[in-house]
C-alpha cells in the first residue's frame, strides 16, 4: 500500500510556468503530494502580462471535475482563476458534494495588472464561494474588494480578515501583506485567534506566481492532514524561499523558484549542483 496525500487545483494556465496551474502542480510535487488539476481557462501569458484568454466550455469544466472526483481521492483542493459566473456555479455545485478542505485564492488581477475575472463575477465569488472555503487568501487589493474598505495599515488588514470570516462566512482568512511597505507580514484569522506570519522583504521584481504558490503549498499541507496555522507557517517558509531564490527569467516579473526550499533545508540536500 502506498497511498499519497492527493491535492487538486482548479485554475487557469500559465504557459510560462510561473503562475496558475503550472505553479500549483510544481508546488504539490515539491511537497510530495500527488497533484491533480482541472483547467478553467487557457491563458496566453508570460512574465510581461496576459496576451489572450480562452475560457473552456462549461461542459468541459464539469466533465473534468467529474473525471477526477469519480475516480481519484481528493484530500484538499484550491481554486485560483475562475473568470465568470457560469464557471463559478459549476464549481460551487461540485464543492457542495465534496467535504474536504477548500482553499480559495481569490485571483482577480495578475502581477502584470491584467484582469483575470469578469467584473460582474466578483459579487458571486464573495456571496457563493467564500462561505464554502476553509480558507480565503486575498492580497491587499483583493481583501479591499471583498470587504469594500481601503486597507492602509496592519490594523486594517486584521479587520479585513475578521470581516471575511464573520461577515462573509469563510472558515478562515489569510490577508497577505506582500504589497505593503516594510516586512512581508500576513495575518491569519480562524474565527478565534489572529496569527501573524512575518518574513524579511526580499528586494526582487521576480514575484510572478507568489500568491498561487503560497495557496498551493497550504493546500498541499492540508491534504496531509496538517492543522491550518501550521500549514500556513510552513507555506510561508516555502514561498519565502521561492521568492529568495526566484529567477530572472523573461523580460517582466520573473517566476519564483519552486525548489528554492531545497537550498535552505538540509533534508532537500540532493547534492545535484542545481
Ligand atoms: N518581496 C517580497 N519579499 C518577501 N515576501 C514577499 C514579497 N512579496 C510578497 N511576499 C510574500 O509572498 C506571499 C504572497 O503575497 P502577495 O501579497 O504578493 O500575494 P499576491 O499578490 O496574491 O501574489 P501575486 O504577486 O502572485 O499576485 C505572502 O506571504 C507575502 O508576504
Ligand atoms: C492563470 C493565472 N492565475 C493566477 C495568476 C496570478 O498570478 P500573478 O499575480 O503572480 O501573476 C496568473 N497570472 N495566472
Amino acid at each position: 500500500m502506498n497511498n499519497p496525500a492527493c491535492a487538486l487545483t482548479i485554475a487557469g494556465t500559465d504557459p510560462s510556468g510561473g503562475a496558475g496551474i503550472q505553479a500549483d502542480l510544481k508546488t504539490f510535487q515539491e511537497l510530495q503530494v500527488y497533484g491533480m488539476s482541472v483547467i478553467t481557462s487557457v491563458v496566453a501569458q508570460n512574465t510581461t502580462g496576459v496576451k489572450s484568454v480562452h475560457h473552456l466550455p462549461l461542459d468541459m469544466l464539469s466533465q473534468q471535475l467529474e473525471a477526477v472526483s469519480s475516480d481519484m481521492p481528493v484530500h484538499a483542493f484550491k481554486t485560483g482563476m475562475i473568470a465568470d459566473i457560469g464557471m463559478m456555479e459549476i464549481i460551487r455545485d461540485w464543492i457542495k458534494e465534496i467535504h474536504v478542505p477548500y482553499v480559495m485564492d481569490p485571483v482577480m488581477i495578475a502581477t502584470s495588472g491584467d484582469a483575470l475575472i469578469n467584473e460582474n463575477a466578483r459579487d458571486f465569488l464573495r456571496e457563493h464561494l467564500v462561505p464554502l472555503a476553509a480558507l480565503v487568501t486575498p492580497n491587499i487589493s483583493e481583501a479591499e474588494d471583498m470587504v469594500g474598505e481601503r486597507i492602509r495599515s496592519h490594523e486594517d488588514m486584521k479587520n479585513a480578515a475578521r470581516k471575511i470570516v464573520h461577515t462573509l462566512g469563510a472558515g478562515a482568512a489569510l490577508v497577505k501583506g506582500g504589497h505593503m511597505e516594510g516586512q512581508a507580514v500576513d495575518y491569519l484569522y480562524d474565527g478565534e485567534f489572529m496569527y501573524t506570519y512575518t518574513s524579511e522583504r526580499i528586494e526582487t521584481k521576480n514575484i510572478h506566481g507568489t500568491g498561487c504558490t503560497y495557496s498551493a503549498a497550504i493546500t498541499a499541507f492540508l491534504s496531509r492532514g496538517m492543522e491550518l496555522p501550521e500549514a500556513v507557517e510552513k507555506s510561508k517558509t516555502f514561498v519565502t524561499a521561492a521568492i529568495r531564490h526566484s529567477f530572472s527569467l523573461g523580460q517582466g516579473n520573473g517566476p519564483t523558484n519552486h525548489w528554492g526550499i531545497r537550498k535552505e533545508e538540509s533534508i532537500y540536500d540532493f547534492h545535484d549542483h542545481s
